[in-house]
């Protein structure tokens, strides 16, 4: 990807926020361009929620400076969703509930999420990761520029997990908008992502997923989780299984299947890819 060539959507420079005479965080300066995932990682309390909401606006900075594209279209998931379970809601009027969509919409960003057969589906009885794919279509139906994820994996499992980033990632190639995702955890995020941004407070390191597995202050902050990291990411892309059922490696070279799977990791995305 030559990120330089593209749009650029959301630009945070020395950006810091101060509340009741603390700075929550400060000396935060990241890009996010079309077509391009940023991850915001770090540990619980970090401000990472807040330096998102810096770049989308919800929060103007204290210092520093924060620079949207003219007519930025955001879509935005919040870590907590307060949803009064004892009221019935379908899939489709959570869609609808922050304002009306088209009737094409809504099944449109349903089918991206794999949800398109739960649109009279009752919110309360959708699993956790359906309820953050039904977010998630809710975020995407009104075509934004910039896609704003907190903590989309929340109440899903492992392998949830990695079909969701792979969904996140899908989404970024066919709407070529831009993610900043946001995540306390790392293990996964790391995998599709093009620039990580390590908060603590301010920014640890930045770069691509590599250059931040390996740097001195990344590994201070994550201590041993580290290493399992890079592992994941290097893993995921070595093969592609074939729609006729034959694999390619990461070399170029198309072998018969041989039903091996190196983890669980590969095997769920390669799995839900085919479903
Ligand atoms: N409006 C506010 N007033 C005062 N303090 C705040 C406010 N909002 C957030 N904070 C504090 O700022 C710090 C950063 O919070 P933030 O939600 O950005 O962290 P985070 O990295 O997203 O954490 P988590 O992984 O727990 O969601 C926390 O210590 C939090 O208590």
């Amino acid at each position: 990807m030559h990120a330089e060539k593209q749009e650029l959507l959301v630009s945070l420079n020395n950006a810091g926020i101060s509340r009741n005479g603390r700075w929550l965080v400060r000396g935060v300066s990241f890009d996010v361009r079309r077509g391009e995932i940023v991850s915001l990682i770090g540990p619980n309390g970090a401000g990472k929620s807040t330096s998102a909401k810096m770049a989308i606006g919800v929060h103007e900075p204290d210092e520093g400076s924060v620079e949207r594209a003219a007519g930025l279209r955001i879509g935005y998931v919040p870590q907590k969703l307060n949803i009064d379970h004892s009221l019935p809601l379908t899939v489709r009027r959570l869609m609808t509930i922050t304002g009306p969509l088209p009737r094409g919409a809504i099944s449109e960003a349903l089918q991206a999420v794999g949800m398109a057969h739960m649109e009279k589906a009752e919110v309360q009885t959708l699993s956790g990761g359906e309820f953050q794919r039904a977010l998630l279509a809710r975020a995407i139906a009104r075509k934004p520029d910039l896609l704003v994820l907190d903590e989309p994996v929340q109440g899903v499992d492992y392998s949830g997990e990695i079909a969701l980033y792979e969904l996140i990632s899908e989404i970024r190639e066919r709407q070529g908008c831009g993610v900043l995702l946001i995540s306390h955890d790392l293990h996964v995020v790391m995998a599709r992502t093009d620039t990580v941004v390590c908060l603590n407070g301010h920014v640890c390191c930045t770069g691509s997923p590599e250059a931040v597995s390996g740097s001195d202050a990344y590994r201070a902050l994550f201590e041993g989780r580290a290493g399992d990291t890079l592992a994941l990411y290097r893993h995921h892309h070595d093969h592609t299984h074939l729609p006729d059922g034959r694999v390619r490696h990461a070399d170029g070279s198309i072998t018969e299947d041989s039903g091996h799977h190196h983890d669980h990791a590969a095997e769920t995305d390669e799995e839900r890819r085919h479903a």
